[in-house]
């Protein structure tokens, strides 16, 4: 017999399941993600922090688990709410099915419900609290309750949670074609990269760019930073709420004073956006998939993007050396900006995908090639 699980939403809704990972109970903010593949990737992204994460995808786990599809050490969502987990996992890769997978990281997650549903309540409320219950005894009341009693993004600073505790250097190379083995290229730059919540696969399109790479925890001082005499400075992704962060800013704003080759992405992107004195606000679902079209200005190109992001840069408050480089074709809203006056630029969707299209990679080679004007 399946072991009874349930998820309640703030708004009253309650949705009845089993679960699919650990028992236990797990709250957060539910947001609804359209990639159709990708779920360890999505899993082990810092940026999910406090969040319980829907696929809107209806089969969930299909090829199975892997050492090797990670974007950091252990998962980070709060949670997965899923349609339904296929009962065998098939691909040359998967070492452990995603249920067992779940359950030995102590993630509670739930099958069986209606997705749609769930993610049409999502679209027309924003982005709810949530909390999943899952169990023999599960009490809807309880759960309600609980989700009523988290207390929401606004405000949350993550990044330092789930930063590195230490400064490390990247030395895992470039992945050969053959997916299993490394080479590492020539070093070019030195480039100190901050972990608000970094993703593996960013630090590897780095390294593929010749960068030797240092990384630093979340509240490292910019001053201790610009005495290693980076060639550039990478600002991350990662989870919660970027005007919570201001040592992030306040370091920003040092680098954008000493004019260093600077480059953000996502968190990385709305904290540039503060350091310059603008204003990010929360959106009312936010961008979660594999699939977002996105314009570059300069040329017109439509790029498919993957996006994981619940704030954005507000444009209106952009100052005025800077120049819009993206937007989104859903909604309009800011994908990308640079600065006129300075070698610094940045993107709110994740170049690096994983999961997702690479049609965005370019953004890698811009960076090293401000880092090379700059020399
Ligand atoms: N992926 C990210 O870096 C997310 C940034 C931020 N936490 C947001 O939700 O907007």
């Amino acid at each position: 017999m399946p072991i009874p699980a349930l998820l309640a939403l703030e708004d009253g809704s309650v949705f009845h399941g089993h679960a699919v990972g650990a028992t236990g109970e797990t709250t957060g903010e539910v947001v609804f993600n359209t990639a159709m593949t990708g779920y360890q990737e999505i899993l082990t992204d810092p940026s999910y922090s406090r969040q319980l994460v829907t696929l809107t995808y209806p089969h969930i786990g299909n090829t199975g688990c892997n050492a090797e599809d990670v974007e950091s050490e252990t998962v980070q969502a709060a949670g997965l709410i899923v349609r339904d987990v296929p009962r065998r996992a098939s691909n040359w890769r998967s070492s452990e099915s995603l249920p067992d997978y779940l359950k030995r990281h102590g993630i509670v997650a739930i099958a069986g419900i209606d997705t749609r549903r769930l993610t049409r309540i999502l679209r027309d409320k924003g982005a709810l609290a949530g909390c999943i219950l899952a169990g023999e005894q599960v009490d809807a009341e309880a759960a309600l309750a609980k989700a009523r009693a988290f207390p929401g993004l606004n405000g949350m600073d993550l990044a330092k949670v789930v930063t590195t505790a230490r400064t490390y250097a990247w030395n895992e190379g470039v992945y050969n074609l053959d997916k299993t083995t490394f080479s590492q290229p020539a070093r070019r730059f030195k480039v100190v990269a901050y972990d608000f919540g970094v993703k593996r696969n960013i630090l590897r399109l780095l390294a593929e760019q010749g960068c030797d790479i240092t990384v630093v925890p979340a509240q490292t001082p910019a001053t201790e930073v610009l005495a290693m005499k980076p060639d550039g400075v990478f600002l991350s992704n990662g989870p919660g709420d970027p005007a919570a962060c201001d040592y992030a800013i306040a370091a920003t704003k040092t680098f954008l004073e000493a004019k260093i080759p600077l480059f953000g992405i996502c968190l990385g992107h709305q904290i540039m956006g503060l350091a310059l004195g603008a204003k990010t606000l929360k959106m009312k679902f936010g961008h979660h998939g594999a699939n977002h079209p996105v314009k570059d200005l300069d040329d017109g190109r439509v790029l498919i993007t993957s996006q994981n992001h619940g704030f954005a840069v507000d444009p209106a408050t952009l100052p005025a050396n800077v120049r819009v480089t993206h937007n989104s074709l859903f909604d309009g809203s800011l994908q990308g900006f640079a600065l006129t006056d300075r070698p610094a630029f940045c993107f709110q969707g994740h170049p690096e995908a994983s999961p997702g299209p690479h049609d965005i990679g370019y953004l890698f080679d811009r960076f090293a090639q401000l880092m090379q004007e700059a020399r």
